[in-house]
């Protein structure tokens, strides 16, 4: 759906070259979540401007539905941009238009005849639950409100693909919460790519399939949310995670294990969804003596599957707590050794 191929952008500042965009590599399946996540610079805004050419990359390819955007006259790219929406973070309304005018916009733009904007800008009003407010103007609506409208707005030429430029990084959680309920329903029901760039691991979690993590305009790690959430594999993504689930072991509980003398090790063990019906660690306990305990236990929704982590201390030697580990596996469950304590 989007093939992002060696995308590099650079700018110039002075006589500074700044690299926004190096070597970057994604693929965006149809109908899916994407989501890229980094801290401030990272060149997220970079890389999703690149995607409707926005911004024009210094090299490397972008593909949006086997469409070649780099290499396309400019009445075609007009055109393949009528299929891409997209949102900002600051609504981007036009405030001397009423809502009605400003998600007929793009249909003006496109010459639609009069009856067929003023049914669609309802039927989208509708969906994005304001259908009373076609007569106000952006002034008198909340943030919340506004970027309903610039969905609405989005959403006007049936685009294939929907980028969302941190879209809910000016509003409250509750409002967030609503916003992205909202991208998710217009996701499932009009099979719209969705691909968004945040700061926040939060929205990674609520409405995301995969995600990629950037850092100094390279991308650093990728993957399902599922998989990012169980095994990160960087410091940046540890970080991310961090925010809103912790998987570090707490400080307090380090000291006791390290005053108490605990012979055997620490483990961190994951689960997805409904992983296992087995009582594991009773089985930890009965078939292999390590009398385990639970040490502290982490639970959340990513999406719509529940993901957690136990942190359990065994003791034991080595090679018994190796077969534990390898009897954890067998149920599906991943394992982490994160200490061990002689
Ligand atoms: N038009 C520009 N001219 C020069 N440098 C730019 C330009 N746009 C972005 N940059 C630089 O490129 C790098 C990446 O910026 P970008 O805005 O893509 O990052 P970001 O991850 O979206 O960060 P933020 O969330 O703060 O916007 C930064 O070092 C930035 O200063």
């Amino acid at each position: 759906m989007i093939t992002i191929k060696n995308l590099q952008k650079t700018y110039r500042q002075g006589n500074r070259i700044v690299e926004a965009v190096k070597d970057v590599n994604i693929e965006v399946k149809k109908g899916e979540i994407f989501g890229v996540i980094g801290f401030s610079g990272a060149g997220k805004s970079t890389l999703i401007r690149c995607v409707n050419l926005l911004e024009k990359p210094t090299s490397g390819l972008v593909q949006v539905n086997g469409l070649e955007l780099t290499s396309l006259t400019e009445p075609e790219l007009r055109a393949a941009r009528r299929k891409i929406g997209m949102i900002f973070q600051h609504f981007n309304l036009l405030s001397s238009s009423t809502v009605f005018e400003n998600v007929a916009a793009p249909l003006r733009l496109a010459r639609a005849p009069k009856k067929q904007i003023e049914e669609k800008v309802n039927e989208l009003l509708r969906l994005v639950g304001l259908a009373d407010k076609g007569g106000s103007y952006p002034s008198q609506l909340s943030g919340g409100q506004k970027q309903r409208v610039a969905i609405a707005r989005a959403l006007a030429n049936d685009p294939e693909i929907l980028l969302c430029d941190e879209a809910t990084s000016a509003l409250d959680p509750q409002t967030t919460d609503s916003i992205l309920e909202l991208l998710l329903d217009i996701n499932r029901r009009f099979d719209i790519t969705i691909m968004l760039i945040t700061h926040e691991m939060y929205v990674i979690k609520q409405i995301c399939d995969r995600v990629a993590v950037m850092e100094q305009g390279a991308v650093v790690e990728q993957g399902t949310v599922l998989d990012i959430f169980a095994r990160p594999q960087t410091h940046t993504t540890r970080n991310f995670i961090k925010n809103i689930f912790d998987i570090h072991l707490p400080e307090n509980i380090q000291r006791k294990i390290q005053t108490e003398h605990v012979n055997g090790s620490i483990l961190r063990v994951s689960f997805v969804g409904e992983a296992t019906t087995e009582p594991f660690i009773a089985e930890l306990a009965i078939r292999y003596g390590l009398r385990p305990n639970v040490i502290f236990g982490n639970i959340t929704q990513i999406k719509q599957t529940t993901f957690g982590s136990l942190m359990i201390a065994v003791n034991g030697e080595p090679n018994i707590i190796q077969q534990g580990i390898a009897y954890l596996q067998q149920q599906g469950l991943t394992v982490e050794v994160l200490e061990h304590v002689e």
